[in-house]
């Protein structure tokens, strides 16, 4: 109950001249029960270990035997919030009511002048995570919300849709040094620029925004930081539960249907709609499966080259949103060099820490996660080779090419040529995750890349 005056408290110091003051009051206000109130937990994550070992070591294993109530918990939550139970119940989370920061002015200032700016392509998502404290995914979700009109459009209960935007971003790892929640508020950020190409926005239902910025948000939600080959191989229940096909994504989405529902967000909405928003959420979230990459390349191609593609049909719409998806999801490689070579450093970190815990477990290790053999900048020119370039290349002709395709396909040219050189500058066994490497001038513009095996 007084979880709830809280939230209520909070909604209604919100202002709508000043997109985001919701947040920062209810964050500011609040005298929280984490226990009641999920979505506004004061304790912060970051001390958990990149997968929980408790859970990948499951209960397949012969002669183990679990409790009741641990393999209850182990199957209805998910894996971050199993680790948040656990710690609950064994007593080992603080309840520190009072933790959660306020935020300086300034910082609330700076992070509502970059939202201003929200739809320019140079955002720099780090620096606005820190400008919110953490807290960028509901923060950006929030004003996009709001200055799309979906809050007014879907008649929305502000303190459902935090509610779920909290849950949405607590279950994300912040242990995780690339699948996190910072990751989905950049795909989020590029997946809006997207919505308002030209080509798209004229035709974009309002159900269509809410569907590419709520597939955005959550399209990775509770990723363990390992991929889906390592769930198969460690015999997770996930893999059986989803017969080994796009595992990740099945779990990002029903986590996703589960968070919904359990906000109540859609409540007051037709089971029709609900429903239906629910499986387009599903179809979208698992176009994401990066072994899916070729389908959906060749259909794009065909619609391209018959120039069949109709934007006034809901099914061509829903796969102009799939595809705008999938760039948004990988469009590291296509931001300003600062920012790509960091999500660079950070997704072969991660690549790096599960070839670790699979020589520990005597697994093979898998392509791309041997830190000894595979160097970053070899790593980055094969995906930006083989899988962005591909995808981005008929992006681009599908907006006819706009001037954001253009800027896009430059970052990516100059980016691909940096590598190229660090290539050359760094050998495997030196080259350092997060190590801020300086920028090497590219000359010539785009170099060819080598292939690499
Ligand atoms: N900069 C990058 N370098 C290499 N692989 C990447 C990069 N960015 C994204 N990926 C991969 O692209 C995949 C897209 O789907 P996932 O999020 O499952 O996992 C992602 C990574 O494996």
């Amino acid at each position: 109950m007084s979880c709830l005056m809280v939230e209520r408290c909070g909604g209604v110091s919100f202002k709508w001249l000043e997109q985001n003051v919701i947040q920062f009051r209810m964050l500011a206000d609040g005298t929280l029960n984490p226990v009641h109130a999920g979505v506004l937990l004061a304790e912060r994550r970051g001390s958990f270990p990149p997968i929980d070992l408790r859970i990948l070591k499951t209960s397949s294993q012969p002669g183990e035997v679990e409790s009741g109530t641990r393999r209850k918990l182990k199957r209805l939550l998910s894996f971050q919030r199993y680790c948040h139970a656990s710690k609950l119940l064994r007593g080992l989370m603080p309840h520190t009511p009072g933790s959660l920061h306020l935020l300086d002015d300034d910082y609330l200032g700076q992070a509502a002048h970059m939202l201003s700016k929200v739809d320019t392509w140079n955002f720099d998502i780090f620096l606005f995570d820190r400008l919110t404290n953490g807290n960028s995914l509901v923060t950006l979700m929030s004003h996009l919300f709001n200055v799309c009109g979906l809050i007014h459009h879907f008649q929305l209960d502000m303190v459902k849709l935090h509610r779920f935007l909290g849950m949405v971003q607590e279950d994300y790892h912040s242990n995780n040094p690339y699948h996190n929640a910072v990751h989905a508020a950049d795909v989020t950020q590029a997946m809006y620029c997207y919505l308002k190409e030209t080509k798209l926005a004229e035709r974009l239902t309002p159900v269509d925004v809410f569907l590419g910025l709520m597939a955005a948000a959550a399209h990775d939600v509770d990723h363990p930081g390992v991929n889906q080959p390592f769930l198969i191989k460690t015999r997770h229940h996930l893999a059986s539960l989803y017969q080994n096909t796009s595992v990740l994504e099945s779990h990002h989405w029903r986590s996703t249907v589960g968070m919904l529902r359990e906000s109540g967000l859609l409540n007051h909405l037709s089971a029709d709609m609900s429903l239906d928003i629910e499986q387009q959420l599903g179809s979208l979230i698992l176009a994401t499966d990066i072994n899916r990459q070729n389908e959906f390349l060749a259909t794009l191609r065909e619609h391209l080259d018959n120039q069949d593609l109709d934007l006034q049909l809901a099914t061509h719409r829903h796969f102009i949103l799939q595809i705008a998806l999938k760039c948004a999801d990988i469009c590291n490689p296509c931001r300003e060099w600062q920012m790509s070579r960091q999500w660079s450093e950070r997704v072969c970190e991660e690549f790096y820490r599960q070839g670790e815990l699979e020589r520990k477990f005597n697994l093979e290790i898998s392509p791309l996660c041997d830190q000894q053999t595979d160097s970053i900048p070899a790593i980055q020119i094969g995906f930006i080779s083989y899988i962005v370039e591909p995808l981005f290349e008929e992006w681009q002709r599908f907006t006819e090419p706009s001037v954001l395709s253009q800027i896009m396909m430059a970052h990516l040219h100059k980016n691909k040529a940096c590598w190229s050189r660090l290539r050359y500058v760094h050998t495997p066994v030196e080259t350092k995750t997060h190590s801020h490497t300086e920028e090497p001038e590219p000359q010539g513009g785009h170099e060819e890349a080598e292939d690499i095996p």
